[in-house]
């Protein structure tokens, strides 16, 4: 896939003399045609989530004071950064010739190849993709290599193979595809377990490859809006830092907005990223109107020229028209301050929930419009079967995968590796 280091990137580099080109690019005008009091007034007032209110009150009664729960969810958020901190081997970006980093890319601007990559680097991400896709990669060469002990390829043959590769999650479509060319090369010949998994990685890596995209970034919004949905407990928080410190690391001004109103840990924990990643934060109470709170979030990144607002939503599936109802009101509130906002939804999917990871983005594009994905947790026991199913039916670009809790264990999504990683096949 040809990620880049992009060109243009330099115009929008912090102290770069070409910043006033930029400046002169159309910026969508959140006063234009917007009533703005009115907008605030409705984004404040409408339907605030009541019903979680009263819960977190109720809940609240009978514990220790206010202080006292914040300085306990303060300690406890920052204990989570320090260790990912900790984890973390973060290389400094130059500030001298601040680039893009690698999974992103500019809407509409020509990238050159990607720079070499240190083998050491490369080979410890990869080899922690293949350890969390052991399970998947095990499982199927296992069972392959149990079915093509010293045997011609026939029909009964290729009707096991679609049985197991579909239980891997891979889909009846990807199946179908792995069987129809191993049938082509193969059929009526001996066939070794080596000659199914090459076939295999072959065809995944053809099912991916159109997924396979970096995060354009639209930079004549100022701020391109990411907004970041998904289940709770998928990584949406840990990938923002991630995402953050990428950007800016490589001098593009962020600002990080707390919209998962819902738990306070949660709202701590993006604002010690934000610290952490030198990016701007804005938060508001616990409860509050997530919508309100992106309204301002906007508005705020404008004025202070932030080149990218990534805003955390809250992931409650449990009341699922509630979610439904607060989703649609942060694009609704978005979208009247810049037509085009969010430029970006992202859905974190979680690796080791395999089948239900398809239902998630299901529900998640027809409330938020997703517009793309980053999968999470695939240095764990990951079941990384799902994602081929789920690129060969939504089509989603995958942008990036986590690949650990550090601050730097956000990887480009490569289709070839993934592809390789589930087949057991080494790097090549
Ligand atoms: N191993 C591993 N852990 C991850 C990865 N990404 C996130 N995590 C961990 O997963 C847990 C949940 O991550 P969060 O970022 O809090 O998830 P969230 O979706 O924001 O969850 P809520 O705040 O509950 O909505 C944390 O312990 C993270 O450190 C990853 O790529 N690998």
């Amino acid at each position: 896939m040809a990620l880049g280091f992009i060109k243009k990137i330099f115009t929008f580099g912090k102290d770069e003399p070409a910043t006033a080109a930029a400046e002169e690019l159309p910026v969508a005008a959140a006063g234009e045609g917007v009533n703005l009091e009115a907008l605030a007034e409705e984004a404040e007032t409408a339907s605030a989530p009541e019903a979680a209110i009263e819960e977190n009150a109720a809940s609240l009664e009978d514990e220790p004071p206010e202080e006292v729960i914040e300085s306990e969810i303060r300690a406890e958020a920052q204990e989570e950064i320090a260790e990912i901190l900790e984890a973390s081997t973060a290389e400094e970006a130059s500030p001298a010739q601040p680039h893009l980093p690698k999974g992103f890319a500019l809407e509409e601007v020509e990238q050159k190849a990607a720079e070499p990559v240190a083998p050491q680097s490369r080979l410890s991400w990869f080899q922690r993709l293949r350890e969390g896709l052991s399970r998947t990669s095990q499982q199927l060469t296992g069972q392959i290599a149990a079915l093509f002990t010293k045997r011609k390829l026939d029909e009964e043959t290729l009707e096991e193979l679609e049985e197991l590769l579909i239980q891997s999650d891979l889909g009846v479509e990807t199946a179908m595809r792995i069987t129809g060319a191993l049938s082509s090369e193969r059929y009526g010949k001996d066939v070794s377990g080596e000659d199914v998994t090459r076939i295999m990685a072959a065809e995944i890596g053809k099912v991916l490859a159109p997924v396979a995209k970096p995060l354009k970034l639209d930079l004549s919004h100022k701020p391109h809006v990411i907004l970041v949905v998904g289940v709770n407990g998928t990584g949406k928080t840990t990938t923002i830092g991630k995402l953050a410190a990428k950007l800016s690391g490589a001098g593009l001004k962020v600002t990080l907005a707390a919209g998962d109103t819902f738990r306070a840990a949660a709202i701590e924990q993006l604002k010690i990223w934000a610290e952490r990643t030198g990016s701007d934060f804005i938060g508001t109470k616990l409860g509050a109107d997530a919508a309100g709170l992106a309204f301002d979030a906007f508005q705020q990144a404008k004025a202070k020229k932030s080149d990218v607002l990534i805003i955390d939503t809250a992931g409650r599936l449990q009341n699922k028209t509630e979610l439904m109802a607060e989703l649609e009101k942060i694009v609704r509130v978005l979208g009247k301050l810049d037509p085009d906002a969010p430029h970006t939804v992202l859905q974190t999917l979680d690796a080791t929930t395999g089948q239900n990871a398809m239902n998630q983005v299901e529900i998640f594009r027809n409330v938020a419009g997703v517009s793309g994905l980053i999968m999470t947790k695939l240095d764990g026991t990951a079941r990384g079967g799902i994602l081929v199913s789920i690129a060969a039916k939504h089509k989603l670009p995958v942008y990036f995968i986590g690949v650990g809790e550090g601050i730097d264990d956000l990887e480009p999504f490569e289709a070839d590796d993934f592809a390789r990683a589930i087949a057991g096949i080494a790097q090549s």
